[in-house]
């Protein structure tokens, strides 16, 4: 469980960017973050894996205050938690099988580090996590021949391979087309109920969002104005999400839609 008591976040240079966070998110939820550009969804979905430290208050995962791990402590548990960006971020000049392995480097001995040598293990695992995501047969292709959806998945086989509790994304979907967001967003949704990965996932997209997600956290100016079922997710609330800019703001998307 994550859980987030009292928490803010304040940048070194003044901006308030999180205050007065109060989350309790279970194992195996599946949560959209929406909010307006700045708002602070990503600030809350890195501090989970302490890409950002809070500033103030506490954040437990598991009931452990991640606040005061140290060094190997803060990689181990980071080893726990997928992060997916909307970028990729892979190696795109080699294999989609390397790219997965990356996973496992913290995990090898010296000896195999340093002549990037994996286990047979290690490489069923890497073989496993692209047969989940749909994409076994690229294994052996290059990254930079692959679709924009293709590689986001790659992206997701790395993240499964290491075998998370958790997975954040941090707008994984914003440079994809609305056919092949869709397509990771089903990725993402049969993950997360199969494999019961909590999946956080911070998305520019409201309807994608309130399609997948079986919460949705509201964030506006750095506090939460809505936390509750999709379901519930009306015009009032996205009002007050949006600060009455709704339509403006999917207007503006369906533009940037047309143009992919
Ligand atoms: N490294 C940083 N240093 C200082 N201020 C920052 C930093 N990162 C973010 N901020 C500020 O914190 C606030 C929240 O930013 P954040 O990136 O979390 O918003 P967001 O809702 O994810 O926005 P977007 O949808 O545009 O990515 C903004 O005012 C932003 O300018």
């Amino acid at each position: 469980m994550i859980e987030f008591i009292n928490a803010e976040k304040t940048y070194p240079n003044g901006t308030k960017a999180l205050q007065d966070i109060n989350l309790k998110i279970d194992q195996g939820e599946f949560v959209g973050v929406i909010g307006l550009s700045g708002a602070g969804k990503s600030t809350l979905i890195r501090c989970v894996n302490r890409m950002h430290d809070i500033t103030g208050g506490q954040l437990m995962v598991d009931n452990v205050d991640i606040s005061k791990l140290k060094g190997k402590q803060v990689r181990k548990f980071r080893r726990r938690i997928g992060m997916i960006f909307q970028s990729f971020n892979l190696v795109t000049r080699t294999t989609v099988m390397k790219n997965v392995l990356v996973s496992f480097v913290p995990d090898l001995s010296f000896l195999r580090k340093l002549f990037g040598v994996y286990t047979k293990e290690q490489k069923v695992k890497a073989l496993e996590a692209l047969d989940k995501v749909g994409i076994l047969d690229k294994a052996f292709i290059r990254v930079d021949q692959l679709s924009g959806g293709q590689q986001q998945r790659v992206a997701l086989a790395r993240t499964l391979a290491q075998n998370p509790d958790i997975i954040l994304a941090d707008e994984p979907i914003a440079s994809l087309d609305p056919i092949t967001a869709r397509q990771v967003m089903d990725d993402f949704k049969r993950i997360n109920k199969d494999m019961n990965i909590s999946v956080i996932i911070n998305i520019h997209h409201v309807e994608v969002a309130l399609e997948y997600a079986d919460r949705i956290i509201g964030v506006r100016k750095g506090e939460i104005v809505f936390d509750g079922p999709s379901a519930k997710v009306t015009q009032d609330v996205l009002d007050e999400i949006y600060g009455g800019r709704v339509e403006e703001f999917k207007a503006s998307r369906e533009e940037s839609d047309s143009h992919v």
